[in-house]
């Protein structure tokens, strides 16, 4: 099962993997036509009926298909307005093609009786949008339902939300749904006939996370200081630079505001890194239980908190890692040394753990030199621990125990100290505006290994922790680096 916009993600990384949509949609077209062969025969009249958007495009590579057949392909909406170049494309080469065309732009001009066809295509609209049909095409839907014809709907029967299988509308009524790579939400649920057909889409389109992950990130327009998020780091003692280097690395990943709790000696350090930061130090050089209760408070109404950069591992640390872990109830990334406390709290707080292998065995997870060994190995640990665990390596394994994602960017230079902290920062900065805390962490693994690699083109193995946080916005954006 999957949802519409998990579908256009992995459509995206499969076109970054060199299958193009456009191939796809060939694949899809022929699924088509091999769900009309199998539910009418050579010489009878088929008609399809297409929207603007790539749903239309998949039902107008199955007229090229279906040469046997005598097909009409009707397009709802004047040629000039399809939405994609690939069904523009398609509608061009059928028309080029002296295949039967028609174009209805108002709903008068749609008669079935015209057509008299012995099935019908519907590809008006698939997973591209919600909400209910419009005109024309909530007439044509109309009509088909009230006519006793066959209907074979391409991918969801046109009106149907793709997310939840239900109706805001009129709705197609169809016989049989061709449905694309994987089953929908609700279609089994619909007294038709549905197919899943494979298209082609690697499974790597899935797996590696790729630029169609940040779809996920899609904001408002509108957006106001606040909606893309609060961050707080909790940090530093033995350490200066790491809780500095998550914050500016968090701000750098679109977080509003960015605060950081460490001890007074730490937060005079990190004052003097310049203005970007809110900083402020409790009594002390380490942090310990007396301090909770107040930061409990500051996290309050943070959208993320990240946990651990540079704390150190004293007895009192890890017994205030502990008594904050089990009073939060919020969302924390945890990181370092505060790691090898959270297997064994009660929180009602939702964590991405961020270990290195080492890390994750201190935890008691256990790790393997292959990436689908470990994947395995990973989301058993995950569901185990019931939190979200991103282990970082070569390939950077991402679980929430149910799904699981890895990352391939980075190179050997970002075995330099700091780079994970740059990763706990982005991920609680992501963590702060996406809904998924498997996708915040697969996206921040994915964006801090781009960032890496675009510092590593310029510095090579000589490559800093410092480097990192200013490329994360390039490293977040749908393009190279
Ligand atoms: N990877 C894949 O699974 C592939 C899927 N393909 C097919 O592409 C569609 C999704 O296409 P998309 O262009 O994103 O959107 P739609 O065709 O579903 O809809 C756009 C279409 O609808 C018009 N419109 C918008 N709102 C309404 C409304 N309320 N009422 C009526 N019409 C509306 C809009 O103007 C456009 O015309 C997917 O389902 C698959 O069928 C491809 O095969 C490639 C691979
Ligand atoms: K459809």
């Amino acid at each position: 099962m999957i949802s519409s916009e998990r579908m256009a993600m992995v459509d995206r990384n499969a076109a970054a993997l060199g299958v193009s949509t456009k191939q796809l949609m060939e694949s899809s077209g022929n699924a088509v036509a091999r769900a009309v062969r199998e539910r009418a025969d050579p010489g009878d009249g088929v008609l399809m009926v297409c929207g603007r958007g790539n749903n239309g495009g998949d039902a107008m590579v199955a007229a090229r298909f279906l040469d046997e057949f005598d097909t009409e392909t009707v397009l709802l909406g004047r040629p000039e307005t399809i939405r994609t170049d690939i069904a523009r494309e398609n509608w061009d080469a059928i028309a080029e093609s002296d295949l039967p065309t028609r174009t209805v732009t108002d709903s008068r001009e749609f008669d079935l009786d015209d057509h008299d066809p012995d099935l019908v295509v519907d590809a008006m609209l698939g997973t591209g949008v919600t909400g209910a049909l419009r005109e024309p095409e909530a007439t044509v839907a109309r009509r088909l339902n009230a006519a006793d014809v066959p209907v074979v709907s391409v991918d969801v029967p046109s009106g149907v939300d793709a997310d939840t299988g239900t109706a805001a509308g009129t709705a197609v009524d169809a016989d049989a749904v061709v449905t694309f790579h994987d089953d929908k939400p609700g279609l089994a649920d619909l007294a038709a006939d549905v197919t899943v057909a494979d298209i082609g889409i690697p499974s790597a389109a899935e797996t590696f996370v790729g630029p169609g992950d940040l779809l996920a990130l899609d904001r408002d327009a509108d957006s106001h200081k606040g909606d893309n998020g609060e961050v707080l780091v909790v940090g530093g003692g033995p350490y200066t630079g790491a809780p500095a280097l998550a914050a500016r690395a968090a701000l750098r990943a679109g977080a509003d505001l960015v605060r950081v709790a460490c001890p007074a000696p730490v937060a005079r350090e990190i004052q003097g890194y310049g203005p970007d930061l809110i900083v402020r130090g409790f009594d002390g050089d380490r942090l310990a239980p007396r301090h909770v209760d107040d930061l409990l408070d500051r996290a309050a109404d943070q959208d993320a908190v990240v946990f651990g950069p540079g704390l150190g591992s004293d007895d009192a640390t890890l017994e205030a890692v502990a008594e904050f872990l089990a009073g939060y109830d919020g969302r924390a990334v945890v990181d370092a040394d505060a790691l090898q406390v959270a297997p064994g709290v009660h929180t009602d707080a939702e964590l991405i753990c961020t270990p290195h292998q080492g890390e994750l065995r201190k935890m008691g997870g256990e790790t393997a030199a292959d990436w689908r060994e470990r994947a395995d190995l990973v989301t058993e640990f995950a569901s185990d621990l019931g939190h979200t665990v991103l282990v970082k390596g070569r390939y950077d394994v991402v679980s929430d125990g149910e799904e699981t994602r890895v990352g391939r960017t980075g190179n050997p230079g970002m075995t330099v100290g700091g780079t994970g902290d740059v990763l706990a920062g982005v991920t609680g900065a992501l963590a702060a505006q996406i809904g998924s805390t498997l996708q915040a962490a697969a996206l921040a693994a994915w964006a801090n290994g781009r960032a890496g690699d675009d510092a590593a083109a310029e510095y090579g193995n000589g490559l800093a922790a410092s480097d990192l946080p200013d490329r994360i916005p390039q490293a977040l954006r749908d393009e190279e680096v």
